[in-house]
This record gives C-alpha cells, structure tokens and sequence, in this order.
C-alpha cells in the first residue's frame, strides 16, 4: 500500500541507530552495512540524493579496542568515538566504493548548528558534495563535544541536517518495526503506530528511553526529531532497519514502519532555526492569560504575564516559555537579560523605562522570534 500519490522525493537523509549498525551485536555488521549501502547506492544511481547520519563511532571504538574496561566517564568515551569514528568512516568509505561511490565526512556538534556563519558553512560543504554526486556521511563530532556544545543524540542531530539540506524525507532506521502504542520490549501487545498527523504530548508519553544498551535517547529522541522536521515540511518515516529493502521501499512510499505526514505550512527558515538551533538557556514561567494570549492568540509575551524566571541569561538567548503546571508550550529568543526580567515581571510594559532606565520595547518575546510547540 502506497501513502499517497505525492512527488517522488529528491533529497533524502538516512539515519542509522547503533542498534541497526550492530544488529544488537557488539560489533558492527558489516554484512548489514553492505546491504544498506547498497540501497542508498542504488538511489544514488537513480539521482536521488542521499545523506547519511550514522551512529556507531563508540560502539566501533569499543569493538576496535577489544572491549577495554574503562570507567565511564567523558574522557574516556570521547576517547571510544575518536577510534571508532575512524573505524567507521573507513567501513563506509569502502562499502560505498563498492558500488563506485565516494563518501565525505562531516562532523558537527550543536555550536557548529546554531551559529549562523557556521551552520551555512556546513551547508555549503553538504550541496557540494551532493552536486559531485558524493554521500555526505554525518556524525556528532563526539571526540571533542562537551555536554555543552552537544546535540547528545543522532535523532535529533538528523532532523537538523534534514534542515540543513532541505531534504524532503528524513528516515530513522532502528531496531523496531517503528514507534508502537507502548514499548515492544516490555509489552507484547503494543501495536504499531502506522501513520501520525500531529505529536501531542500523549504520543510524547509513549515513547520511552532507549532500551537497547547502546543506542542514546530511544523512541523519546526519534519523536523530537520527528517533530523538528514535520514543522519545516520534511516527512519522516520510522522503521526498522532491517526489514529488507527498507530505504527503497520507504522511498517508493510503501507503507511500513510509522509515517509523520510534514505539516502545510512550514515553520519559515528562522523559525525553524529557533526550533532545531539554540540551547535553550532559561525558563520563563507565564500565568494562565499570558499563556492563552500567545498559545492561542499569537500575541508576544509582554511582561506583565511572567510570574518566574529560571537560569541566567543574556538578552538575545533562546529561553522556554512555560505554564505554571511545569507544561513547556512555547521556545523563542529573549529581548531581556534574565536579570533586567526578574526587575519587570508583572509590570506593565509602559513602567519598563523607569525600571530599568532603558527599554528594549514592550515585547519580551515577540512573535516573529517564538515558536509555539
Ligand atoms: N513506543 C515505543 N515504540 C517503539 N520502541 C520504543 C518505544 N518506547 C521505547 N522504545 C525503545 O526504543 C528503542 C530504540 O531506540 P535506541 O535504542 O535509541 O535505538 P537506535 O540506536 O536505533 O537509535 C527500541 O529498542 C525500543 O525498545
Ligand atoms: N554519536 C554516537 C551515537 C549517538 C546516538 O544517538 O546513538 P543512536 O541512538 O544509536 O543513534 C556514536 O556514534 O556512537
């Protein structure tokens, strides 16, 4: 059964969990690997242009070095990832040459993604090497991240590059048949969830941790990426990744794994860069009305809503809005220092001046910089 009769897609960017690289092993499966490669090779050849994300850098590391008991702590894995990483790539390097292809390697951390001179840099390199006919091949540069400058797992750093690269499908292979109505590995029942319109928090709650031992984030990471990539008009699939002839089947739009339709009206580019870009650094905490009035009014936040302010932050930084329930609605960049914020919580926007002996305007959010979730 096909999902609809909509264009064939054109960019596509595939990511490969841990779980799917080793085949629940603890080594890599380099006859899955083959298999694989050779799906997005044969996609290559049909001009379809394919980026890969991979996982595996610590698991290979772990393998290369003949499991090492080492305490685990930071050090140590970004020592795991900066062996295995070059395990990995020289695994892909030559399963693509197989099928005459050459890859490139690219490896981001989050502060690569949200400065903005840096994030079109690493977009140049991608069109690039797509326009030779090259496979991009994407992992987080863990050797050198701190927990800091991390996006932390592949989920949510694939949806990021689906933005980067204006892909029109992101597909997240793992070792599930996709996301189910309640963790497989716990419920024998739970049932596969085959097509989602929209992520609410009920779907949040059903996805857990991940479970698999080697993987990072589980189902809870894939639903954010998810989420980042439907709002800027990329659809995404779920499936398993070893469900054979997976990425070609997924790119003939037959109906397997789980299906995220992209939303109409994607979030426009600067929006999109709020929502996948920054950190947030802080928490602003709105009363019952000043929720309303930008959740379902599209009103900036003035500072006559907030009640709370967590976190120090500069003017210009990316905060979350909540509500007084602990329920985060809304992300969106701060006109205000956290500072200058405590001093004007629940005062009205014209006492701002006299406050503060300046005024960066009435909106302490303003719209064109929020995103509501
Ligand atoms: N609702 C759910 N549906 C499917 N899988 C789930 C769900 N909740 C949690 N999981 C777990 O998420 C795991 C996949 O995530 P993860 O281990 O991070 O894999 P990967 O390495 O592919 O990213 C699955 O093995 C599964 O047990
Ligand atoms: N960057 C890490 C993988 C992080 C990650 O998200 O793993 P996974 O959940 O298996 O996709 C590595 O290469 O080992």
């Amino acid at each position: 059964m096909e999902h609809s009769s909509k264009a064939p897609y054109r960019r596509v960017v595939v990511k490969l969990g841990t779980s799917v690289l080793t085949s629940g092993s603890k080594k890599l499966d380099k006859a899955h690997m083959v298999e694989l490669s050779r799906q997005m090779a044969a996609l290559m050849r049909d001009g379809i242009e394919v980026v890969l994300c991979t996982s595996g850098a610590i698991a290979a590391g772990r393998e290369h070095l003949l499991y090492p008991q080492l305490p685990d702590t930071m050090p140590n894995k970004q020592l795991l990832a900066a062996v295995g990483q070059s395990q990995l790539i020289l695994a892909w390097a030559q399963l693509f040459s197989i099928y005459g292809l050459h890859v490139g390697q690219l490896l981001l951390t989050r502060a690569d993604l949200q400065d903005r001179k840096r994030y079109l840099n690493a977009r140049d390199t991608l069109h690039a090497l797509l326009a030779q006919n090259i496979i991009p091949i994407i992992n987080e540069n863990d050797a050198v991240a701190t927990s800091e400058i991390k996006v932390g797992d592949n989920d949510n750093l694939s949806a990021r590059i689906a933005l980067l690269c204006d892909a029109d499908l992101l597909i997240l292979l793992t070792d599930q048949k996709g996301l189910f109505d309640a963790d497989p590995r716990d419920n024998p029942d739970a049932k596969l969830i085959s097509e989602v319109a929209g992520i609410d928090d009920q779907l949040r709650e059903i996805a857990g941790g991940s479970v698999s031992g080697l993987g990072t984030g589980g189902m809870a990471t894939k639903l954010e990426a998810a989420d980042i990539a439907r709002r800027a008009g990329i659809e995404v699939v779920i499936a398993s990744g070893h469900h054979p002839d997976v990425i070609l089947k997924v790119m003939n739009r037959e109906s397997i794994g789980t299906h995220f339709s992209a939303i109409e009206n994607p979030l426009e580019s600067r929006k999109q860069w709020i929502l996948a870009g920054p950190k947030a650094k802080g928490k602003i905490v709105l009363d019952d009305g000043a929720v309303r009035a930008v959740s379902e009014k599209g009103r900036s936040l003035l500072s006559k809503g907030i009640v709370a302010i967590e976190g120090s932050f500069d003017r210009g930084t990316t905060v979350e809005l909540h509500d007084q329930h602990g329920h985060r609605f809304a992300k969106g960049i701060c006109r205000y220092s956290a500072k200058a914020l405590r001093m004007i919580a629940g005062k009205h926007s014209n006492e701002i001046e006299a406050i503060l002996g300046y005024d960066y305007g009435d909106a302490v959010v303003h719209r064109n910089d929020m995103v509501v979730l």
